[in-house]
C-alpha cells in the first residue's frame, strides 16, 4: 500500500511538474470546485426532498408545484455543474498526460534506454514502449477521476453526516436478553458501520483484480506488439509462407489474453454478486431502518424522506471505494508499471561498460576490453587494437565472432563486458548493416537524424549522385513513401553512405553497411565516400575485402585473442 502511494504521489509529480503541468492544476482547482459545488446541490436536494414530500402530505398543491420547480432548477444547475467539469476534467486530463508522457519520454531516450531495455530478459520489462503509450493514458486517467472524486467524497460526508446527525435524533431501543438498550442517533452509526463491512468484504473479495487487470495489459501489448512485428516484416513472412506460423503464435497470444480475460470476469463476477446486490439495496436500507422513528409519530414522512436521502447519500458517499474498485486497481496497477519502467530506464543510463573515455592523442584504443551477451556467454577475446585518425582499416572475422558487439562497444551501447575504450573527440558516424529510413520525405530520411531544412537542396542532391541513387530525387511525397518502402537492400544501404555525404563525420565505422552491394557499386560508392572526405577515419567490417576504399589496414580477429595478417590484395593492403 505504502508503495503504491509512493509511486502515485512520484507519478503524480512529474504530472504536475512537466510543461502544462502547472496549468493542469488550476483546471485540478477548478473541476474540484465544481464538484464541491456539486455536493452543495445534493445538500439543498436533501432538503428539497423534506419540503416536498411535506407539501405532497399536506395535500398543497401550489407549494408542490412550487418544489417541483425548484427541482428542474437544481437539475439544471447539477447539469451544467457536471458538463463543465468533465469538459475541464478532459482538459486537465491531456495536459498532465503530456507531461508524464514527456517524462517518460526524456528518460527512455536518455542515454539511450530504449536500446538498453529492449530485452526483456534483460529487465524484466515487458513492452515498454507501451508503456509510455497506455500507462500514461490510463494512470493519468484514472488518477484525475479518482483524486477528485476522493477529494469531494470526503466534503461531501462532512456535510451529509452533519445533515444526517441534525435529523436523526431519535435512538433505536430494544432489550437484549432482558438487558434494555438504547443507541441514540442510530442512523449516524449504522451508516459506517454498514460501508465498513462492506467495504472490508470488497477489498477481501476483489484483491486479485489488481494483478490480473496488470497481467491483462501486459498480454494485450505482447498481442501488439506481434501484430506490429509481422507488418514489419510482411516480406520476409510472404516469401516464407509463413502465413500458418504466425497464425499460430497469433493465436497463442491471443488464447493468452483470453485466458486472463476469464479470470478477470471471473473475479469480476464473485465482485458482482456483492457488489450489485448492494447497490441495489443501498439506496432502499436507509428507509426500513428510518420505519421505526416514522411508525412511532417521531418524524414526519417528509422527514422520514429526507432521512433516507441523507442515509442514502452517507451511504453512497461511504461506498465510494467499493464502486470504484476496479478502477483503483487498475489505478495502482498503472502506478506500479510505469514506475518500474521509469526506475529502469533510469538504471539504464548509469555507466556503461566497458568504460569509455577520452583518448588523449586522436586514437580509437581498445584495452583489455572483453564481451559478454546478455545471457553471460563470454564472447571470442579480443585484443588491444588501436587506430590513427584519418587511416583506414578492414576488420574480418568469422560470424558470430562478437564484431557487431564490438561496435557497439565503441558506441557505448554494449553494456556487458569490461576494459577501457580510449574515443577521440571527433563525430562518429555508426552505419549497421541494415539501415534505418525514418518515416517522412526523402530529405528527412537522409538527414536523418538532424533536420531536413539543415541542408541545401543541392548537398542533398550531391550526396545521391555520390552514391548512384540520383533518380530518387524526382519522387515526390505520396510516392516516396511507396519506394521507401521498396527500396532493395543496396539501396537502402546507399542512402545510408549518402546520409554520411550529408554529415561529414570524422570517424566512419560501417558494420557490414556494404554488404548487399555488388564488388562494382561497392567499389564506386566506398571510392567516392574517401574522396569526398580524404581526412577520415575508416573502420570497415566484412567478410570480404573491401572495394574502392584505397589503402587500409586489415586485422583478423581469431579466437585465439589476437589478430593474424591478411592475404593483401597486391598493393592495397598493409596488414597489421
Ligand atoms: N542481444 C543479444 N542477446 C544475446 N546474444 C547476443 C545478443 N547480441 C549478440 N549476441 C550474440 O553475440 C555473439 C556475437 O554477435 P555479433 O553480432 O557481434 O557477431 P558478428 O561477429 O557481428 O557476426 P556476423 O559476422 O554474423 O554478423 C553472437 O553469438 C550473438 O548471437
Amino acid at each position: 500500500m505504502t508503495a503504491v502511494l509512493s509511486h502515485i504521489a512520484l507519478l503524480t509529480r512529474l504530472c504536475v511538474g512537466g510543461p502544462g503541468g502547472r496549468a493542469g492544476l488550476v483546471y485540478f482547482a477548478l473541476v474540484l470546485g465544481l464538484g464541491l459545488a456539486g455536493v452543495q446541490v445534493s445538500v439543498r436536494l436533501i432538503a428539497w426532498t423534506a419540503d416536498f414530500y411535506n407539501a405532497l402530505q399536506k395535500l398543497d398543491v401550489d407549494a408542490t408545484l412550487r418544489q417541483i420547480a425548484i427541482f428542474f432548477g437544481l437539475i439544471a444547475i447539477s447539469v451544467a455543474l457536471f458538463l463543465t467539469g468533465s469538459y475541464l476534467r478532459k482538459m486537465l486530463q491531456i495536459r498532465w498526460r503530456r507531461s508524464l508522457t514527456e517524462a517518460a519520454l526524456d528518460r527512455w531516450f536518455a542515454g539511450k534506454a530504449y536500446w538498453h531495455l529492449r530485452d526483456r530478459s534483460d529487465n524484466g520489462l515487458d513492452n515498454p514502449d507501451q508503456r509510455i503509450a497506455e500507462d500514461c493514458r490510463i494512470f493519468v486517467d484514472k488518477l484525475t477521476g479518482e483524486a477528485i472524486e476522493l477529494i469531494t467524497n470526503i466534503v461531501a460526508l462532512i456535510s451529509f453526516v452533519a445533515i444526517l446527525w441534525s435529523l436523526s435524533t431519535f435512538p433505536l431501543a430494544f432489550t437484549l436478553g432482558g438487558v434494555a438498550i438504547e443507541i441514540p442517533r442510530y442512523m449516524v452509526w449504522a451508516a459506517p458501520l454498514y460501508v465498513a463491512i462492506s467495504s472490508g468484504v470488497t477489498h477481501w473479495l476483489g484483491r486479485p483484480l489488481k494483478s490480473l487487470a496488470f497481467e491483462q495489459q501486459r498480454r494485450e501489448a505482447d498481442f501488439r506488439f506481434a501484430l506490429t512485428r509481422l507488418r514489419e516484416h510482411v516480406e520476409a513472412v510472404a516469401l516464407a509462407d509463413g502465413e500458418a506460423a504466425e497464425r499460430r503464435l497469433l493465436s497463442q497470444r491471443f488464447t493468452a489474453i483470453a485466458q486472463n480475460w476469464r479470470g478477470l470476469a471471473n473475479r469480476e463476477l464473485i465482485l458482482g454478486c456483492f457488489t450489485r446486490p448492494y447497490f441495489q439495496t443501498v439506496l432502499r436500507i436507509p428507509l426500513f431502518l428510518a420505519l421505526p422513528a416514522f411508525l412511532t409519530g417521531r418524524v414526519t414522512f417528509g422527514g422520514l424522506m429526507q432521512i433516507g436521502s441523507a442515509f442514502q447519500n452517507v451511504v453512497t458517499t461511504l461506498s465510494w471505494f467499493i464502486f470504484s474498485y476496479r478502477d483503483l486497481a487498475e489505478l495502482a496497477a498503472s502506478a506500479s508499471r510505469l514506475s518500474h519502467f521509469l526506475k529502469a530506464a533510469e538504471g539504464a543510463t548509469s555507466a556503461s561498460r566497458p568504460a569509455l573515455v577520452a583518448g588523449p592523442d586522436g586514437r580509437l584504443s581498445l584495452r583489455g576490453v572483453a564481451l559478454w551477451t546478455p545471457g553471460g556467454r563470454t564472447l571470442e577475446p579480443l585484443p588491444d587494437l588501436s587506430f590513427e585518425a584519418g587511416e583506414a582499416y578492414w576488420i574480418a572475422a568469422p560470424s558470430g565472432h562478437g564484431k557487431s558487439a564490438l561496435v557497439k562497444a565503441i558506441a557505448g551501447l554494449w553494456r556487458h563486458g569490461t576494459g577501457r575504450i580510449e574515443r577521440p573527440d571527433s563525430r562518429m558516424a555508426f552505419l549497421p548493416q541494415q539501415p534505418y529510413l525514418p518515416l517522412g520525405d526523402l530529405r528527412t530520411a537522409l538527414a536523418y537524424p538532424a533536420a531536413p531544412e539543415d541542408h541545401e537542396t543541392g548537398a542533398y542532391q550531391q550526396a545521391l549522385a555520390a552514391v548512384g541513387m540520383s533518380h530518387l530525387w524526382e519522387i515526390a511525397e505520396p510516392a516516396w513513401n511507396d519506394a521507401r518502402r521498396g527500396l532493395s537492400g543496396g539501396e537502402r544501404q546507399r542512402l545510408a553512405l549518402a546520409r554520411i555525404h550529408l554529415h561529414r563525420p570524422d570517424w566512419i565505422i560501417l558494420d557490414e553497411a556494404t554488404s548487399a552491394l555488388d564488388p562494382e557499386a561497392e567499389q564506386h560508392v566506398l571510392g567516392a565516400l574517401r574522396q569526398a572526405l580524404p581526412g577520415a577515419t575508416f573502420v570497415l567490417i566484412a567478410h570480404r575485402p573491401p572495394l574502392g576504399l584505397g589503402k587500409y589496414r586489415a586485422i583478423r580477429l581469431t579466437s585465439r585473442s589476437g589478430t593474424e595478417p591478411v592475404e593483401p590484395p597486391t598493393g592495397v593492403v598493409q596488414t597489421v
